[in-house]
C-alpha cells in the first residue's frame, strides 16, 4: 500500500443491519478452536438461494445469495461505503459481494481470527462491538464499533498477521474467502491494470516513466457522482482531506460565480489549484452525467506531483488571463 494505508483507512463507518440469522455456540468452524464459534460459511452448492451465474469479474466463482432486508443491504453498503478495498467496484460486483455476506454474532473473548493460521477463511465487516488485534501479546490496533479485518491473508495468501479477538459482544459481516478472492481482489487487480493504463493515455502523465506512474496509481482512488452532484464548491477552504481529481469517465464542469468557464473531458485535471496555492478553491466542479474521478489525497499530491508542476502554472496561468478576461 504505497500511500501508507493503514486499518482506519480501510475502516468502515457506523455498520448497522439487523439480520436474525441464527448464531450457534455449540458449532465451531472446523479451522476454529472451540471458543470461537461460528456459522459456517455459505454453502456454494447446496444452499437453495445460491444461484450458479459466474460473476462479472471471475467466471469461475458462483454467485452466494444470502437474503437479506432492503435495510441491511443499505447499511451494509453504507458501511463499507469508505473502505478503499470496495471503492471502485462495479454496481454489480458490489451487489454480489453485499448478497454473499453472512453474519456472525460475537460474544466477548471470541477469537475470531488466530494470528499464524493458515487457513483464513473470511473477511470481516463490523457492525457492532470492540475488537483488539493483537500480534503475540502486544495489541497493534483496537477496533471500536467499525472497521473491517481479514483482507490480508486473503489478498496475499498468507498466514494470518494478527490475531482479532472481541472485547465486547457485537455482531460481524464475514465475506467467504472465494468471494472475496473473486471479487475484491480479482476486481482491484483488474482496476489496477486498467488504471495504469489510463494514466499512461493522460496528458498530465504521458511523460513519467512506468515506475513513477504505478507509484501515483498507488495513491488514487475512483470516486463516482451522479449528474450535478458537486465535487468541489468555490469558496471551500482546503484541508489536509482536501483532494486532487483527474476525470475517468464523464465530464466535470467548472464554473466561477455561477457562470461556466470549463468543462474537464476524460484524462483532464482539477482542484489542483487550491492546494498549491492553500487559498479557498477557485471554482465550483460538478459531474455531468455520471463521473467517475480518480481522487488523490494532499499528501500524495504534494510528494508525488512535483515532476507535472510545469504542467500546473501553465493551467493556472490560463485560468487567470480566463478569469481576467471574463471578470469572474
Ligand atoms: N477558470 C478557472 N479558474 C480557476 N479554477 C478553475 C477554472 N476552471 C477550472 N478550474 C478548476 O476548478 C478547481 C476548483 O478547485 P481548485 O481551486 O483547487 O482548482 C480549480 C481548477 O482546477
Amino acid at each position: 500500500m504505497g500511500c501508507g494505508a493503514s486499518s482506519e483507512d480501510m475502516a468502515v463507518q457506523t455498520p448497522v443491519g439487523s439480520s436474525s440469522t441464527a448464531y450457534r455456540p455449540s458449532e465451531p468452524a472446523p479451522e476454529m478452536s472451540e471458543e470461537e464459534p461460528i456459522r459456517p460459511p455459505p454453502q456454494r452448492k447446496r444452499r437453495a438461494s445460491v444461484s450458479a451465474e459466474p460473476t462479472s469479474s471471475l467466471k469461475s466463482v458462483e454467485k452466494v445469495v444470502i437474503p437479506k432486508t432492503d435495510e441491511e443491504k443499505a447499511a451494509i453498503k453504507a458501511s463499507i461505503a469508505n473502505s478503499f478495498l470496495f471503492a471502485g467496484l462495479e454496481d454489480e460486483a458490489l451487489a454480489d459481494i453485499v448478497n454473499a455476506m453472512f453474519e456472525r454474532v460475537v460474544y466477548e473473548g471470541d477469537v475470531v481470527i488466530q494470528e499464524g493460521d493458515i487457513m483464513a477463511d473470511n473477511f470481516y465487516i463490523i457492525e457492532s462491538g470492540t475488537f483488539t488485534a493483537l500480534k503475540g501479546d502486544r495489541e497493534v490496533f483496537a477496533y471500536d464499533n467499525k472497521g473491517t479485518f481479514g483482507e490480508l491473508a486473503l489478498m496475499y495468501n498468507c498466514p494470518r498477521a494478527a490475531t482479532v479477538r472481541a472485547t465486547s459482544g457485537g455482531k460481524l459481516w464475514c465475506v467467504d474467502r472465494v468471494t472475496f478472492q473473486g471479487i475484491i481482489v480479482v476486481g482491484m487487480r483488474e482496476r489496477r491494470e486498467k488504471q495504469e493504463q489510463t494514466l499512461r493515455t493522460m496528458p498530465l502523465f504521458k511523460e513519467l516513466s512506468d515506475e513513477e506512474r504505478a507509484v501515483i496509481a498507488d495513491c488514487l482512488v475512483s470516486e463516482t457522482y451522479d449528474d450535478g452532484k458537486v465535487i468541489i464548491a468555490q469558496g471551500d477552504n482546503v484541508d489536509a482531506t482536501s483532494k486532487f481529481y483527474i476525470v475517468e469517465a464523464g465530464e466535470v464542469v467548472c464554473t466561477r460565480g455561477g457562470q461556466e468557464v470549463k468543462t474537464v473531458p476524460i484524462g483532464g485535471f482539477f482542484g489542483e489549484l487550491a492546494l498549491i496555492t492553500d487559498e479557498a478553491r477557485a471554482a465550483t466542479c460538478q459531474a455531468k452525467g455520471r463521473t467517475r474521478v480518480f481522487a488523490m489525497g494532499r499528501d500524495a499530491f504534494e510528494r508525488l506531483m512535483g515532476p507535472v508542476k510545469e504542467i500546473f502554472e501553465a493551467s493556472a496561468e490560463e485560468y487567470k488571463k480566463l478569469n481576467e478576461s471574463l471578470a469572474v
